[in-house]
Formats: C-alpha cells, sequence, structure tokens
C-alpha cells in the first residue's frame, strides 16, 4: 500500500497514510451528518486500511510449508502482536486491526481525558504477559494533546513493553510534537494531520469527540 512519510517537526517520523480509500472513508466519517452506525463502519474499514502500513517492518522468519503437491518456504511473523486500544474510543479502531491480526492479544487502557485540565485520568489497565516480547500497537482514532498517547505508552513501557508503535485516524501537530518529545523513538502512524487545537483540546476540523460518536453518549 502506498503511503507517505512526511518528517517531523521535532525529532522521530510520522507516517501519514494517504492512500486514496483511507482518505475517502475519513472524508465521509468527518462529516456531523454521518450516522452512528456509518461512524462506525468507517472507522473500521480505515484501521483495516491502515494494517499495512503500520506493520510494514515487523520481522517474519523463514519456516517450512507442505502443500498438497510439494514442500515448500514461506514465512511468518516473528513476534507475536499485542493491540492496545486507549478506552473508550480506541475500540472504535480494534475490530479494523483484529480483522488483519486475527492472532493479537489485546492490552486495555482505560483513560478518560479530564475536561476542565486536559489530563487523562487513568481508571483501566489489563495487559497480556507477553508484553517484553511482543510488537505493541497502541491505537486511538484521536491525538489531541498527546497526552492520553504519552500516558498510555508510558504505562505499557513500566510493564516492560520494548517495541512500541502508535496509530491514530487524526492527529494534532501539538498531539505529535507533546508526543515524539516523550516518545521520539515511538513511529506515529495517521492517516490525518490537521490544523490544531481549539481552546477546549480538540482538534481543528478533526471529527468531534470520537468516543460519543462511536457510542451515542452525546
Ligand atoms: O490527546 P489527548 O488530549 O489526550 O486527547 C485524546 C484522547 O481523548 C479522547 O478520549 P477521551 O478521554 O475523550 O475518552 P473517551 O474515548 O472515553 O471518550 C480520545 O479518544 C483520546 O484518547
Ligand atoms: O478532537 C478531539 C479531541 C479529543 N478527543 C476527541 O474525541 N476529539
Ligand atoms: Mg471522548
Amino acid at each position: 500500500m502506498p503511503h507517505g512519510t512526511l518528517r517531523a517537526w521535532v525529532v522521530g517520523v510520522v507516517h501519514v497514510v494517504q492512500h486514496p480509500l483511507v482518505q475517502a472513508e475519513l472524508t465521509g466519517l468527518r462529516c456531523r451528518s454521518c450516522p452512528g452506525p456509518e461512524f462506525r463502519q468507517r472507522l473500521r474499514r480505515i484501521a483495516a486500511l491502515m494494517v499495512p502500513a503500520v506493520t510494514a517492518d515487523f520481522e517474519t522468519k523463514v519456516i517450512s510449508c507442505e502443500t498438497p503437491l510439494e514442500v515448500t518456504s514461506g514465512v511468518e511473523m516473528t513476534r507475536r502482536v499485542i493491540l492496545t486500544p486507549i478506552l473508550r474510543a480506541g475500540l472504535g479502531f480494534l475490530d479494523g486491526f483484529f480483522d488483519l491480526l486475527p492472532d493479537a492479544a489485546i492490552a486495555h487502557i482505560g483513560l478518560a481525558r479530564n475536561e476542565e485540565t486536559l489530563q487523562p485520568e487513568p481508571y483501566y489497565l489489563k495487559t497480556p504477559p507477553t508484553l517484553a516480547d511482543s510488537e505493541v500497537i497502541v491505537i486511538d482514532p484521536m491525538l489531541a494533546t498527546g497526552g492520553s498517547a504519552v500516558e498510555a505508552v508510558k504505562r505499557l513501557v513500566e510493564l516492560g513493553a520494548t517495541r512500541l508503535r502508535y496509530a491514530c485516524l487524526v492527529a494534532s501537530p501539538e498531539g505529535i510534537a507533546t508526543f515524539e518529545d516523550a516518545w521520539p523513538e515511538v513511529p506515529i502512524f495517521t492517516a490525518a494531520i490537521d490544523r490544531g487545537l481549539n481552546d477546549r483540546g480538540y482538534i481543528l476540523p478533526g471529527l468531534g469527540d470520537a468516543g460519543d460518536r462511536l457510542f451515542g453518549t452525546a
């Protein structure tokens, strides 16, 4: 899948998945008239379309394979994958990743952004025991101030994760800068880099509150 690589203005690298199918789905999903069921389906399709870019450099090993006719060789993934949705909105990204990575284990991280301080408040954490040996992909549609993403990676690193990447749908320049400042070695994959944040920490033009649109809580 073709995707652009945009050098960020701080330290690391941000991969922007520019595939036309992703961009068209994203446009439909941004619209305020997009109803909940369609929003969820579009988000799921975008997530699946992003998987090849997010996993493009995963290590494989050569294995033997017996077809009905003869023995040949092929490959399998070297490491297990752990998908880590940041609750709640990260759940909207999970099924699309799961569709293409069905053997992945799941780590759940519950973080709710305080509407006044914009700081993430942790409320849940459950991870598989294999964090240290796995490819860990943190998923969340929205990278706004960056606080939630920074906190999620911090928790996972404290628990032993060493191979991490972060995938979102829409990122703000402020969120990218904050994340790269904290975790310069963790690559970011996104479908869009939007203009910036408003005074309530919402991404502009963005898509509104992803959790509320996914789960009908507005
Ligand atoms: O980059 P930040 O400024 O931290 O904001 C981004 C976070 O805000 C949203 O979640 P929210 O806290 O609203 O929780 P929800 O998914 O339950 O709605 C979103 O899904 C991110 O997790
Ligand atoms: O624009 C934003 C910012 C944070 N969380 C969202 O769901 N949307
Ligand atoms: Mg929300």
